[in-house]
């Protein structure tokens, strides 16, 4: 493999998620986090805008462009779209005359028809090697746990459509799971409540910052309002309401609840002698979603064990990519890769 020690060669780890995409380059870190949004003009079709600036655009709503979300639930929904906004944001990441040895994290329930589309994805952005890594166990590495040691990791990524739990042991996944369940879901909940109790819509960015900064998935100690303007749905004027965080806390207990009982049902299903591991070492949160208030209160009420948030948890699975990149020989059972022996443009 003479390739491997080509100066040129670049090793990327990509956190290709439904809310957004990070890119880490091995040597310089994180070097991107953008939207996993791409804005097409509708009279020719031609891409316009993408991450940031696309989202930007979503904000003026202008009739002629059309913003596209090629992401649900963790895999590919649109892969023209992905393909297209992965190869634009590489560019902006890497020179185009470096050969990119590209690694992306997929959900455990991701289908071999849904991986091959990533694969595919990253070798048409410009890869000329391509590997996955379950996320879960992207996100441990990201997270600094010991995961060649002979002990149990535990590990739940809480991203916006997916939650990923794994049991890491020995360099290899003992157990895991994921469910089409995520932060987005808890968004998905508060606009229901306002929709059903005010009688009001608002924006999807609106219910967001609402989770964000009233958000809690404890009971909160102070009950503070969240005023915010929406649309009356029976006479389309827009009106300020105030919800408070108690209501917040209670309308996200349902989606809540869904993800305790995956880590209930992997933490049952987990060799004693790993679980024992694990009720003394703790679990470790990651994901843009674990960065609720309380969460890891709350699972550590729930399960009983210690919990702990990682550092910058929404950073941890970008992180895990790039360094299971650079540690492909030790991690053989936990990727899968393959070397692009054709070539077509981008
Ligand atoms: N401080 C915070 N409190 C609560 N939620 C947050 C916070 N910060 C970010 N989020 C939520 O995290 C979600 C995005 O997380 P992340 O970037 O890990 O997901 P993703 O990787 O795009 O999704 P997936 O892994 O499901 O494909 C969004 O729904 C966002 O609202």
């Amino acid at each position: 493999m003479g390739s491997m020690f080509s100066p040129l060669t670049k090793n990327i780890g990509i956190d290709l998620g439904t809310c957004t995409t990070q890119v880490f380059v091995e040597g310089r870190g994180i070097v991107m986090s953008e939207p996993s949004i791409l804005a097409t003009d509708e009279r020719n079709r031609k891409t316009i805008a993408v991450g940031h600036a696309a989202e930007q655009l979503l904000a003026k709503s202008p009739e002629t462009v059309k913003i596209h979300r090629p992401l649900l639930n963790g895999v590919i929904a649109d892969y023209n779209v992905t393909r297209t906004m992965l190869g634009y944001l590489l560019s902006k990441c890497v020179r185009s005359v470096q050969r990119l040895r590209i690694m992306v994290g997929v959900p455990a329930a991701a289908s071999n028809v849904e991986k091959r589309a990533v694969m595919e994805a990253i070798f048409q952005a410009g890869a000329k090697e391509a590997y996955l890594i379950e996320t879960a166990a992207a996100a441990a590495i990201g997270a600094g746990l010991p995961v060649y040691d002979p002990v149990g990791n535990m590990v739940i990524d809480i991203g916006g459509g997916t939650t990923n739990i794994a049991i890491i042991s020995l360099g290899g996944i003992v157990l895991s799971r994921s469910i089409h369940l995520g932060s987005l879901d808890f968004d998905d909940a508060i606009k229901e409540y306002i929709r059903q109790q005010y009688a009001i819509v608002t924006e999807d960015s609106t219910l967001e910052e609402m989770k964000i900064h009233n958000g809690s998935a404890v009971l909160p100690l102070e009950d503070r309002g969240y005023y915010f303007t929406g649309r009356g749905i029976d006479d389309g004027l827009q009106q300020e309401v105030g919800v408070k965080s108690s209501e917040i806390y209670r309308v996200m207990g349902k989606p809540l609840v869904k993800i305790l009982d995956l880590a209930q049902d992997v933490l049952r299903e987990t060799p004693p002698e790993l679980a024992a591991d694990i009720m003394e070492r703790g679990i470790v949160l990651t994901g843009g979603g674990s960065m609720l208030h309380g969460m890891d209160q709350l699972f550590s009420q729930e399960l009983g064990v210690p919990v702990v948030l990682a550092a910058e948890p929404e950073l941890a699975v970008a992180r895990g990519t790039g360094k299971a990149l650079h540690d492909r020989e030790k991690l053989g059972a936990l990727i899968e890769g393959a070397e692009r022996i054709y070539r077509r443009r981008f």
